[in-house]
């Protein structure tokens, strides 16, 4: 039966990268995507502003949407500190399946949970399932049109706090306005755009980085 892109890129990593060692992990996801077959992580050139946006917080807890291969996840998670914590929500079990694999071969497992099913229903039960009480760190992949819901869902679980950073993949492209509508607007927020591009492309792109102000 023919394979399918995730689990071809899988095949990448544990051809081209070593075993237990992240970095080499997202080298050859990026390999793969430049040279083989387009996929929608969030690249080298974006992770390069998630890298030092990840060392600026330097998080505790952190929480991603949309896992998708856990490329983003094993480059979040290869800058955490030793206690530090990602769950990762990813609703594809196919998607999640390949996730769990691509992090066990950076040897990551330890630092990160991913948690299968959709961001709304695993949200409202952060605290109480994995006794999370906020996130210093959010980084918003998934469907574009959930941003916005799920930012005003963490809002009312109480799951952020003042000063807790939301970073946002894809404002541009695909793009998502509402999300960019409400953060840039809301007084609850300090919102500062981070051009770059489209991952493995030379269009335009960006990430939006939001401060919760509390
Ligand atoms: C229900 C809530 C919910 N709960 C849990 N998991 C959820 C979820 N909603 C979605 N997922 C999972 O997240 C991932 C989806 C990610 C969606 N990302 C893009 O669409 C995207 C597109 C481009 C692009 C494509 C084509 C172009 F031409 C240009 C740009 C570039 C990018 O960087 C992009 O991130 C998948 O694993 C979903 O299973
Ligand atoms: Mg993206």
């Amino acid at each position: 039966t023919q394979s399918t892109r995730p689990q071809r890129l899988l095949h990448a990593v544990q051809k081209n990268a070593t075993k237990g060692d992240p970095r080499s992990v997202v080298k050859a996801i990026d390999n793969f995507c430049r040279q083989k077959e387009w996929a929608m992580n969030v690249g080298d050139e974006k992770g390069c502003i998630l890298d030092s946006v990840v060392s600026e917080v330097n998080p505790v807890t952190v929480l991603e949407l949309g896992t998708y291969c856990g490329y983003s996840t094993v480059r979040i998670a290869s800058l955490l500190p030793p206690r530090a914590k990602i769950i990762t929500l990813e609703f594809n079990p196919d998607y999640a399946k390949i996730a769990r694999q691509v992090i066990a071969w950076a040897g990551l497992e330890d630092k990160i949970q991913v948690v299968e099913g959709p961001s709304g229903e695993w949200i409202p039960k952060m605290k109480e399932q994995f006794g999370v009480k906020t996130f210093d760190l959010v980084f918003l992949d998934h469907w574009k049109d959930r941003y916005l819901p799920d930012t005003k869902l963490l809002e009312d679980c109480g799951l952020l706090r003042k000063g807790t950073i939301l970073l946002a993949d894809n404002v541009i492209c695909p793009g998502t306005p509402d999300y960019l509508e409400y953060v840039r607007n809301s007084p609850r927020y300090k919102s500062q755009y981070f051009k770059s591009h489209l991952e493995y492309t030379k269009a335009e792109d960006g990430l939006e980085k939001s401060v919760f102000l509390g």
